[in-house]
């Protein structure tokens, strides 16, 4: 069955199975209590979770898929003997074949993998915040994308720990239940830790009748896919394609949209460069999108230009 099955479908079971193996590092390095943190930059931490997550992902799908670009966070010379992950997610590789999908080979998908995002509020126990990336695109778009998240249901005992979501744009969701935003209201979700002049002034213009404050793109994109919120507005630069590539797989899927703050798709080529420059725009509805862009503010797209 496996190798009759499309490449995409390999792919996407086996970074379901992956991303789950990525959220028991995630866990066993908390466990253990020496987070290794390594600043990269302002307010830009790396831990020891972080790295052996990548390296846990990257050195699997390349070893399945050894003529990928596979394109992940941090900076690290890959390692050649990471533990392999063996099991692969059934139910996701019998899932029906986007069409135009059927026959594209492993060396048209880019895939874009954030091994843990939410870093700096992972360091400060925010756990539920965290969550594991990994984005494929084809023809520069998203087509699917798979979110980890190792701490789902932590605060309670009896139920199982940690959860995976995913989404192919055309097929469907699994792993979680899409919840429409309430009715009448706007819950504007945004960064918790990289707050700007130019974001405040974004979301003051926009009125919302709620702002949440979170940590990590995953865990932001959950909110809108679970009807926490109605936006997510970023109007800032300090995102990356790993960052976005899953959570828009996973919205356009369920009929949202993300983009930049102008309403403009991103490109996820391998060539592209990394940084988000132009923002982050999201809702689990394509209305309430259009919505959002018709309310930035003129002043404000203009700082967040990208150049
Ligand atoms: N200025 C920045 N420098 C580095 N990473 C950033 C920056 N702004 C945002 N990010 C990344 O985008 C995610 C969402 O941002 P925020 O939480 O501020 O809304 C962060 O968790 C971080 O990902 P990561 O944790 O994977 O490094
Ligand atoms: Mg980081
Ligand atoms: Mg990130
Ligand atoms: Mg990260």
């Amino acid at each position: 069955m496996a190798s009759t099955s499309p490449v995409f479908l390999r792919l996407m079971a086996n970074a379901v199975a992956v991303a789950n193996h990525a959220g028991n590092i995630i866990r066993e390095v908390m466990s253990k209590g020496d987070l290794g943190i390594v600043e990269k930059g302002v307010n830009d931490p790396q831990t020891e979770a972080d790295r052996r997550a990548q390296q846990c992902i990257i050195g699997n799908l390349n070893k399945k898929f050894p003529l990928m670009s596979i394109i992940g966070e941090e900076d690290l010379a890959q390692e050649t003997n990471v533990e392999l992950v063996s099991d692969i997610d059934k139910e996701v590789l019998n899932l029906r074949c986007p069409e135009e999908l059927v026959n594209v080979t492993e060396e048209d998908f880019v895939v874009w993998v954030d091994p843990l995002d939410g870093t700096a509020e992972y360091t400060a126990g925010m756990l539920d915040h965290v969550t594991v990336l990994i984005g494929i695109a084809h023809k520069n778009r998203p087509v699917g994308g798979v979110i980890h998240q190792p701490y789902y249901n932590y605060k309670n005992d009896k139920a199982g720990l940690g959860r995976t979501m995913w989404g192919i744009p055309g097929i469907g969701v699994g792993g979680f239940k899409p919840i429409p935003p309430p009715e009448g209201k706007r819950l504007v979700v945004t960064t918790r830790s990289h707050m700007t002049p130019v974001v405040q002034q974004a979301l003051e213009a926009l009125k919302p009748d709620e702002i949440l404050r979170v940590g990590g793109a995953g865990y932001k994109v959950m909110l809108l896919m679970e009807g926490h919120a109605t936006a997510y507005v970023f109007a800032s630069p300090g995102c990356k394609k790993w960052d976005t590539c899953a959570p828009e797989a996973i919205l356009t899927a369920m009929g949202g949209r993300l983009t930049d703050i102008h309403g403009t798709p991103y490109s996820y080529a391998s060539t592209e460069m990394h940084p988000n420059k132009r923002g982050v725009l999201a809702a689990a509805k394509s209305d309430d999108h259009k919505w959002f862009v018709e309310n930035i503010p003129d002043e404000v797209k203009q700082l967040v230009q990208g150049s």
